[in-house]
Formats: structure tokens, sequence, C-alpha cells
């Protein structure tokens, strides 16, 4: 059985002292992290202290992006050291506001992911189609050479300890949610593509989560979902009541 992982991804919201506030509000709340994984991915400036803030608790700290370097001349980034150095244990990659306003494409995202297992962090690899692409039946390619692309080059175990997060670009932020059925067949689809290239022990361990508009109204049908094994989550994951609704909804 594989552990549901809920993670909010807040992108560029929330000043130091809100995110203080928040951690406050649900740390003594969240279920246990034996029941459910419950991830609170965050701005940069946000991290250090919450980290220190939930030590000892069941919530974990993830970050947003990361540079694939270890260090060196490239102003602006942050390595994956200094993400692990602070005690960060997540780290979303190739996120597609990421890939459409940033410029990150499979390669780096490849070389993320590679960048992260060798700092012990976890990655949360993203993946989806546009709407024009769903349009054009072409979900299940795109989706699986993203998939494929972005894990080339890991062993077993790292593909099993890797999460994948399936989020249709025309779901995020819109309302627009898939419906469970759609979601879960991309992604037993995802699960078929990770069979295929690293074997079905790969596929039966990784976890895929569903993303797009998942708020407390529609999580559980979403993880009730044979091949949905998590949420990540952007608007309702700002607010410590619905966090904790999401996170128990995991249980
Ligand atoms: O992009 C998302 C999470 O990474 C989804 O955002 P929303 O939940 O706001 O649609």
């Amino acid at each position: 059985m594989r552990k549901q992982v809920i993670a909010g991804n807040w992108k560029m919201n929330k000043l130091l002292g809100e995110s203080e506030q928040f951690i406050d509000e649900v740390k003594g709340q969240v279920p246990s992290a034996d029941q459910v994984e419950s991830v609170v991915v965050a701005p940069f400036t946000a991290l250090h202290s919450l980290v220190q803030k939930t030590k000892g608790t069941d919530v974990k700290i993830g970050a947003q992006n990361m540079h694939f370097e270890e260090s060196g001349a490239f102003t602006g980034e942050v390595s994956p050291e200094m993400l692990k150095d602070i005690g960060v244990e997540y780290v979303v990659l190739g996120h597609s506001e990421r890939r459409e306003l940033f410029g990150e494409t499979d390669e780096t995202v490849n070389k993320k992911t590679h960048a992260a297992f060798k700092h012990g962090l976890t990655p949360i690899v993203c993946v989806g189609e546009s709407d024009e692409q769903r349009e054009n039946n072409e979900t299940f390619t795109v989706v699986e050479n993203q998939v494929k692309n972005a894990l080339e080059g890991l062993t077993t175990d790292q593909v099993k300890a890797t999460i994948i997060a399936y989020e249709p670009i025309w779901a995020i932020g819109t309302g627009k949610t898939a419906t469970a059925a759609d979601a879960n067949e991309v992604c037993a689809h995802v699960r078929q593509a990770v069979k295929e290239f690293a074997g079905e022990e790969a596929a039966e361990a990784v976890r895929i989560q569903y993303g797009g508009s998942v708020k407390p109204a529609n999580v559980e049908e979403l993880l009730g979902q044979s091949d949905i094994d998590g949420a990540l989550v952007g608007g309702a994951s700002l607010q410590p009541e619905s966090f904790l609704a999401l996170v128990e909804a995991g249980k």
C-alpha cells in the first residue's frame, strides 16, 4: 500500500510572519506521518524558519525549485546543497509555471532530479499537458515523454523514491478539475510508462499525485482512485483549515 503524500505548494505567497503563523496553527493537528505525508512547499525566504518550527512534528518542508549545480556563478539561484543544509526534505521540480515562464526544460528537470537524489532530497516531479495538447489527444504522449525524460538515468531505487505530480495545465488555478476518472486514467498511464522503463517494482512503488484545483470538496474522490497517491495543491493549501482538511483526507 502506497502512503498518500499531500503537498501544499504556496507558490509566490506568504511573508515570513504569515508562513510561521500558518505552521503554528497546523503543526499540532496534522495526522501522524505514519498515516500520511504532509508537506508544505514554501518560498525560499521562509524555508529555514519553517524547518526549525516543524522539527519533531509531522509536517515536512519542501522547496519550489533549485539549481542542479552545487555552487558557482549562478546569480539568483539556490543549490541542492543549500536546501539540504537547512533541513529541507522535498523539492518540486519542473512545475508548469517554471516550464512556461522560466525556461525549465525536460533536460534541466532531469539534471535537477539527479541532483536532488545526490543530496538526499525527495523530488516531486511535475508533468502535465496544456489545453491544446489535450484537445489534440496528445495527453498520454506528452506526459509519458516528460516522465521518461525527467527520470532518465536514475537507479530503480531512485525511481521508487520519486514523487510524480500529474498536473494538467488547464486545471491549475482555474477551478476546472479533471474528473477523478480522467485524472486516474492519466496517472495509470504514467505508472505504465514507469513500468516500461524501470520495471514493475518501481512502478508499484512510485507515488503519483494529482494537482489542479484540488480542494477539500473534491480531494476524497481524487484520492480514492487506484493510481492517485496524493495531491499537489496550490490555492487550497494557503489556509490552515483547508490544508488540514486536505491532509486528513490522505489518511
Ligand atoms: O499548480 C498547482 C500546484 O502545484 C495547482 O494549483 P491550484 O491548486 O491552485 O490549481
